[in-house]
């Protein structure tokens, strides 16, 4: 939740992180999106994250879903399933929860994938048509289909899987990005995916010794990103394609 809520914040977001049944209709009026995270799931949040969903549809706010470490727990790949149901914009998670969400075999080993992006794509088209929505698989080059587009993403370095939750960081940040752009979602999200991965490249360098280091580092080149970066930079850049 906190590098989350900080990359939010460094992007020019106003994060809030809210789990309780009690609370989380009244917030989605607040809103101008929701992410439903399942990383740390218990039986409690699973209600609010229904609720949630609920709401944010019912009040025409676009919903998102991180369906951390699918197939990983009878529980987790249950509540995952039960949410797909409510129809998000979009689901971004790594190769083999994509995998595993879309009904695929896949060994999962947790919350790390255990799959490649190639293996994922196929059933990334295939999920984001059954429930009409745009699907997004993190990892070297990141894959953002609506089912029948795809664009490819290859900004990023290796690095950033050694710091957890940079995936739970670049979905909260689509999630900023298609409330601001929500006539072209697909679009949106992989803006989203470039712009975290250039503010990584952008941070490495002598000054990153490893992980811990990158963390600050890339939160404050996005905090301090400007036009000139995204277009010409050392690292090449924004770099999007449309395969
Ligand atoms: N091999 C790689 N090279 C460059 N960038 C990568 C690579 N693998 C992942 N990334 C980038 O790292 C970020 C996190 O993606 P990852 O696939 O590790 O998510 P995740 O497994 O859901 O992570 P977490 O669950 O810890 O949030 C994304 O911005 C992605 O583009
Ligand atoms: C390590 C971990 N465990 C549950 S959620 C999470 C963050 C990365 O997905
Ligand atoms: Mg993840």
């Amino acid at each position: 939740m906190d590098i989350m809520a900080n990359t939010l914040l460094a992007a020019g977001a106003s994060p809030a992180m809210a789990h309780s049944a009690q609370e989380v209709e009244d917030f989605s009026k607040l809103a101008s999106a929701l992410l439903v995270n399942v990383g740390t799931l218990t039986p409690d949040w699973t209600d609010g994250m229904q609720l949630a969903a609920k709401a944010a549809k019912h009040n025409g706010k676009p919903w998102i879903l991180d369906p951390v470490g699918a197939g990983a727990t009878p529980f987790r790949t249950k509540v995952i399933t039960d949410l797909v149901k409510l129809q998000p914009a979009l689901i971004r998670g790594n190769a083999s929860e994509i995998m595993a969400v879309a009904g695929a075999a896949v060994q999962t080993r947790g919350v790390d994938t255990s799959a490649e992006v190639s293996d994922a794509l196929q059933h990334a088209q295939q999920l984001a048509r059954d429930v009409g929505c745009i699907v997004a698989v993190s990892g070297q080059v990141d894959m953002v289909t609506d089912g029948t587009k795809i664009l490819s993403v290859h900004n990023g370095v290796e690095m950033l899987t050694s710091i957890t939750a940079t995936g739970c960081s670049v979905t909260a940040l689509a999630a900023a990005f298609i409330s601001a752009g929500p006539e072209d979602p697909l679009f949106a999200t992989a803006a989203a995916f470039s712009v975290f991965g250039l503010s990584a490249q952008l941070a490495m360098g002598k000054d990153v010794a490893g992980p811990a280091s990158l963390r600050v580092g890339l939160i404050d080149k996005l905090f301090n990103m400007a036009e000139a970066d995204a277009v010409i930079t050392a690292g090449g850049g924004l770099t999007i394609s449309e395969d």
